[in-house]
């Protein structure tokens, strides 16, 4: 017992008292990263797991606010929606509230997660949904993590490639499309054709489901058996998840792209390509023209 108790006490970060709705308790980190306080208005030991649940952090005055996502049902994964929610610790002295919001962000900072963002936001993907995806989904938990972007909009086809051909990535921990496979292989192309191609492709790329199929982001987060929404794709991003994949090169005459997704010719290509001018029917294009194709 006396040796359990010691292994504890070697693993704490930080510990100290607060108020929780103005009743003291102790607030601690320990090394697993985990929150841990007693709760006594619910009468029960409250836990927050800091990797999985944590966003980040803010201080004013005395106050230490924790944003949170955290699942309706309770626990770390699950279906059944995650909600954003604050937790609120008085510190019971400024060096109190400096030592340990301090260690509270250092853990955060130690998880490797982005601190800036470039985003790319196409209005026309889709359902033609991506700023207000921008605005409801990604926007709020980017500023509950502290994430600093700079945003976006797509002017007209092939704007992203031309940003990604001369971004000063120096300035970006990672680069993020709210939009289909569309804009996210346009940044891939742009990426390669700069001169420093070696060291651009290692920025990571993030994407938030915003398009008409969608297939990158729903086959990385079905990957991890992640359902494929907004939320899901942003928080993988904010946590810093990340994962190689394969570039392949099609040299077609003098003309060069490369691939991240999918290389396609004959009908499925004619499909692509020729139902854009359909595409106010939304994904519906696809099987109109595939009807066009084989019918008339
Ligand atoms: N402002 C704009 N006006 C017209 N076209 C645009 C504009 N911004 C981007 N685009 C073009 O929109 C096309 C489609 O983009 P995106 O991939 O985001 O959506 P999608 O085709 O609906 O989805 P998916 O690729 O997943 O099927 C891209 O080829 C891009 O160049």
């Amino acid at each position: 017992m006396e040796h359990q108790h010691q292994e504890q006490e070697n693993n704490i970060v930080v510990s100290d008292e607060v108020l929780v709705n103005g009743i003291r308790t102790t607030l601690t980190l320990t090394s697993d990263g985990t929150l841990r306080w007693f709760d006594h208005q619910h009468g029960k030991l409250s836990s927050l797991c800091v990797e999985k649940q944590v966003l980040g952090l803010t201080t004013l005055g005395m106050l230490i606010t924790i944003n949170t996502v955290l699942c309706k049902g309770g626990g770390c994964l699950g279906r059944e929606g995650l909600v954003r929610t604050r937790f609120v610790f008085q510190a019971l002295s400024a060096d109190s509230l400096r030592i340990l919001s301090h260690n509270i962000q250092t853990y955060i900072d130690s998880l490797g997660r982005p601190k800036k963002l470039y985003i790319f936001v196409n209005p026309y993907g889709g359902k033609k949904s991506a700023s207000k995806i921008f605005s409801n989904d990604v926007k709020p938990l980017l500023e509950d993590a502290n994430i600093e972007y700079t945003m976006q909009e797509t002017k007209y086809q092939l704007h992203a490639k031309e940003v990604s051909r001369s971004l000063d990535l120096t300035k970006y921990d990672g680069i993020i499309c709210v939009s289909g496979d569309g804009i996210l292989v346009e940044v891939v192309n742009g990426l390669l054709e700069r001169e420093d191609w070696a060291t651009a492709l290692k920025i990571p790329l993030g994407a938030i489901p915003a398009g008409t199929g969608n297939g990158m982001i729903k086959s990385l987060l079905d990957s991890v058996g992640e359902p494929c929404t907004p939320v899901n794709a942003i928080l993988a991003a904010i946590r810093g998840h990340k994962r190689s994949l394969d570039v392949a090169t099609i040299w077609q005459g003098e003309t060069v792209f490369f691939s991240v997704l999918m290389l396609a010719w004959g009908l499925i290509s004619d499909i692509d390509i020729e139902s854009e001018k359909y595409r106010w029917m939304g994904s519906a294009r696809l099987e109109f023209y595939v009807s066009l194709y084989l019918f008339i």
